[in-house]
């Protein structure tokens, strides 16, 4: 059994040991290819690195891909010495805001889940979670769009019974939102994108996996009870190989629906997470890939991404999966023609959430130009089209649907509830969406998401990008870029 003091002898770049979970790794050589950079390694050098390896990795990491030589067995860890860290005052701060922070039923709405994940959220999860491409600008014109249709509702009509249930790529689910993939759960809560897929369980909604988890694929798909049904989205990884496994695993482990996505050949940059100096490694799937770590998670996670991915590359998915295909991220109504053309089963109009070209339009705007196109050529039920970006109310899912969409993604509202509530906060996020549902499929005058049409909403102003009522909620819960950078005094 090695000590605490014969670990801490290792203790630099040309000789670099760390403790996780009780057992000693020499990580001297893994250094450089560390996917968030060199720095948070050598911070822990010859010291117990458990509580910060945990948020990112999935428990096994070093077993499964640290090769064997390296792995120098366990540590008596009553012999290791825990520095305090010093808690910093943003730190203390934070702690403050956990012990003020509102009860969880004082959450009426997914924005004030924003509002408090603000507060109380580690720098580095909030700058990765909120952050958006350059100015911000698309990240809140996805909200904006939405208030600039309006609804032209029916009366009379008999509304006792609603039912918002409806099917995506052949699954009958309870409401017509899914929770789309996000990276690095782990980075807003401990336990990370399990406590999606059990809330999701619960309100018996899909959960799309991201391929940039903090769980392992495994861990996430065994979290699912009961028939729960998942779908895998795809970073296309520069070796076809690699993702061939990870597309012909996910199948075999029963997955329901392959979303590529195809509006992120390089991340965007992301400055408020750039700024966080993001440096806490990468994601289950980044293993032994070099990344520069000092431009941010986004750019720490993704230098496998295969930028070359392109339209002749459809085929061989369809040669090695037999899941539904889907493209996420199509942002004009031609991709979407020639999505119809390639034999893909749906689309997700998408901009990543305003996370990848800023100035990109919103979801919504697509939508309503693709649907009359689509009608027009008897189009509309050769594939099901999704949205996603900036929906945080029932009314902005039934807009959607009124202008022809199969069904909406969630990102961040979950994120944000998960961060600062855990399980039970994406259960209430999850809950309220349900209730504003059933309320407002009553004030419009439907008791069916099919009969929801385009007669039912006004998009005359949807296009005119002028100025929108001012959105206080949003406002209030949106975090302005931090200030720029200041001279060290
Ligand atoms: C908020 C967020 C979104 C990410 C996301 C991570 C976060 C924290 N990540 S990212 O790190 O690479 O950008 C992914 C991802 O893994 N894959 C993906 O297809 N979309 C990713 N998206 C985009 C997401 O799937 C939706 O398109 C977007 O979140 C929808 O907007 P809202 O957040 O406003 O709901």
């Amino acid at each position: 059994m090695l000590t605490g003091a014969e670990v801490a002898k290792h203790n630099g770049r040309d000789d670099c040991w760390v403790i996780v979970h009780g057992r000693a790794y020499d990580v001297t050589e893994f250094l450089p290819e560390h996917p968030g950079g060199q720095k948070i390694i050598l911070k822990y050098a010859g010291k117990d690195a458990t509580e910060e390896f945990d948020p990112i990795h999935p428990p096994d990491t070093l077993e499964k891909y640290l090769d064997k030589s390296k792995h120098k067995g366990p540590v008596d860890m009553t012999t290791v010495v825990h520095e305090k860290a010093e808690e910093s005052p943003e730190e203390a701060e934070r702690q403050k805001q956990i012990e003020q922070m509102p009860l969880l039923e004082q959450c009426y709405n997914l924005l004030d889940f924003e509002a408090v994940a603000r507060r109380v959220m580690k720098k580095t999860a909030w700058a990765y979670y909120s952050s958006a491409a350059d100015d911000e600008i698309t990240l809140r014109e996805n909200h904006a769009a939405f208030h600039r249709i309006w609804f032209r509702p029916r009366i009379l009509v008999d509304v006792e019974k609603v039912d918002y249930s409806t099917t995506m790529l052949g699954t009958k689910v309870d409401l017509p939102f899914y929770v789309t993939a996000t990276a690095l759960g782990k980075l807003g809560h401990v336990e990370g994108e399990v406590i999606l897929t059990r809330a999701a369980r619960k309100h018996n909604v899909i959960q799309m996996i991201p391929t940039l988890a903090s769980c392992a694929f495994d861990e996430i798909v065994d979290a699912a009870e009961g028939g729960q049904v998942q779908w895998l989205q795809l970073y296309v990884n520069k070796d076809r190989e690699i993702t061939r496994r990870i597309v012909q695993h996910a199948e075999r482990r029963g997955c329901k629906g392959l979303f590529i996505t195809v509006d992120a050949p390089q991340l965007g940059r992301r400055e408020k997470d750039m700024r966080s100096k993001f440096t806490d490694g990468g994601s289950d799937v980044q293993k032994g890939q070099a990344t520069d770590g000092s431009q941010g998670a986004a750019r720490a996670i993704s230098t496998f991404i295969d930028p070359a991915l392109s339209w002749k590359d459809i085929p061989w998915f369809q040669s090695i999966t037999s899941m539904p295909i889907v493209l996420k991220g199509v942002q004009r109504v031609e991709d979407v023609l020639r999505a119809i053309d390639a034999g893909v089963q749906g689309v997700v109009l998408s901009n990543h959430g305003g996370r990848q070209l800023d100035f990109a339009r919103s979801a919504v705007e697509v939508l309503a130009e693709t649907m009359p196109v689509l009608r027009e050529l008897g189009l509309e039920d050769k594939i099901e089209i999704f949205v996603d970006g900036g929906i945080r109310r029932g009314t902005d899912i039934i807009k959607a649907l009124c202008l022809g969409a199969r069904g909406v993604g969630i990102g961040r509202p979950f994120l944000y509830a998960m961060s600062a509530y855990g399980f039970d906060g994406v259960d209430r996020a999850m809950q309220l969406l349900r209730d504003e549902m059933e309320m407002n499929m009553r004030l419009i005058g439907a008791t069916r998401v099919d009969e929801l049409n385009p007669s039912m909403v006004d998009v005359r102003s949807l296009y005119h990008h002028g100025s929108v009522p001012a959105d206080s909620l949003s406002l209030s819960a949106y975090d302005p870029l931090v200030s720029p950078p200041q001279r060290a005094p």
